[in-house]
């Protein structure tokens, strides 16, 4: 296979930042331009299958830098020729423990907006691309590891690992756009209600059974090799009518966020800064701490 590492900061990305008020804050924040620092992004020419590989020790803990070089590569590889996108973890245990905690505790109210404003153009991002997006998920992965997940088409676990969004257990409400982006997997909003108010997180197996991911896969060879299938599954002429239908399957998701990404910023640093979540947020940082 021919393989190749892109180091795509050297195409220049502002121009690929979104242009709303909030993308312009959060592109100011982090700075487009610097070279990759948590992830490798390999392109196969002969399939245009990128493998992008999340490497942020020792968690994939997700900061604003994290989540904006996740977004840019995504970005550029839709202007490439590429036709899909596997996510996985460079971690054998890990694939994302969500947010990285420790940034959101104790911070400043600028640090915070640029860590949410990042999560949510992330989430635009992976939710709206034409790509062919699979998550490749070979460790544990909550909240908004859930959410890169679950944002991808189709997900292929490995066993004896976690997968759930478990916000109502740190003391705060999924967002609307989170709970769309659940039940475009998990139609059933019975299961889905009870799945995000209890912080319902399951095991690989059990996921597989309540339709949370697609297939289980028993190493990280073969679930890249079943990735690489199911991309290929799509034929090249059917690409751009695929594009098409998935975008509209996802469209009211994506405007319903638009209409209400100001006030979901806004719900998220009023909550964040709560005291008691505050405090809260620090136990759970100790008890994390508490296990090694
Ligand atoms: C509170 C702010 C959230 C506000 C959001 C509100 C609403 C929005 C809702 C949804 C939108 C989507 C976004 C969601 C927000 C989030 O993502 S909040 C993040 C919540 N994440 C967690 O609760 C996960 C906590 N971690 C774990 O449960 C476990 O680590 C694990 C992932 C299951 C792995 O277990 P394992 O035993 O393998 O590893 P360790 O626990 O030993 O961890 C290794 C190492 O990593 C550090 N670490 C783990 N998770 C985080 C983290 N989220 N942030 C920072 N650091 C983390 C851990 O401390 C260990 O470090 P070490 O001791 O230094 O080795």
């Amino acid at each position: 296979m021919a393989a190749r590492i892109m180091n795509l900061p050297k195409h220049g990305l502002c121009h690929l930042m979104r242009t709303s008020a909030l993308a312009r804050h959060y592109a100011g924040s982090t700075g487009s331009a610097s070279p990759p620092q948590f992830t490798t992004l390999s392109v196969d020419d002969k399939t245009g299958i990128a493998t992008l590989t999340l490497n942020r020790p020792p968690a994939n803990a997700l900061n604003a830098a994290f989540m904006g070089e996740i977004a840019r590569s995504i970005k550029e590889l839709e202007k490439s020729k590429c036709r899909g996108l596997i996510l996985t973890s460079s971690s054998e245990r890990i694939f994302c423990a969500g947010l990285d905690l420790k940034e959101c505790y104790q911070a400043e109210a600028s640090h915070l907006q640029g860590i949410w404003v990042a999560l949510q153009n992330l989430w635009h991002t992976l939710y709206s691309t034409p790509l062919i997006t699979v998550a490749l998920i070979n460790g544990h992965t909550v909240a908004g590891g859930g959410m890169l997940a679950l944002s991808s088409e189709y997900r292929i676990m490995l066993p004896n690992f976690k997968i759930g969004i478990n916000e109502t257990m740190v003391g705060l409400a999924v967002p609307m756009w989170l709970i769309d982006t659940y039940l475009n997997v998990i139609p059933n909003r019975r299961v889905a209600e009870w799945d995000l108010t209890a912080s319902r997180i399951y095991k690989s197996e059990h996921a597989l059974k309540a339709g949370l991911v697609d297939e289980l896969a028993a190493s990280k060879e073969q679930g890249l090799e079943r990735a690489v299938a199911f991309i290929s599954s799509y034929p090249k002429h059917s690409l751009v009518a695929r594009a098409i239908t998935k975008r509209q399957f996802r469209e009211k998701d994506l405007k319903n966020f638009e209409d209400n990404r100001q006030h979901d910023l806004e719900i998220f640093l009023s909550n964040i800064q709560k005291p008691n979540v505050q405090s809260y947020l620090g136990e759970y940082l100790e008890s994390l701490k508490k296990k090694a």
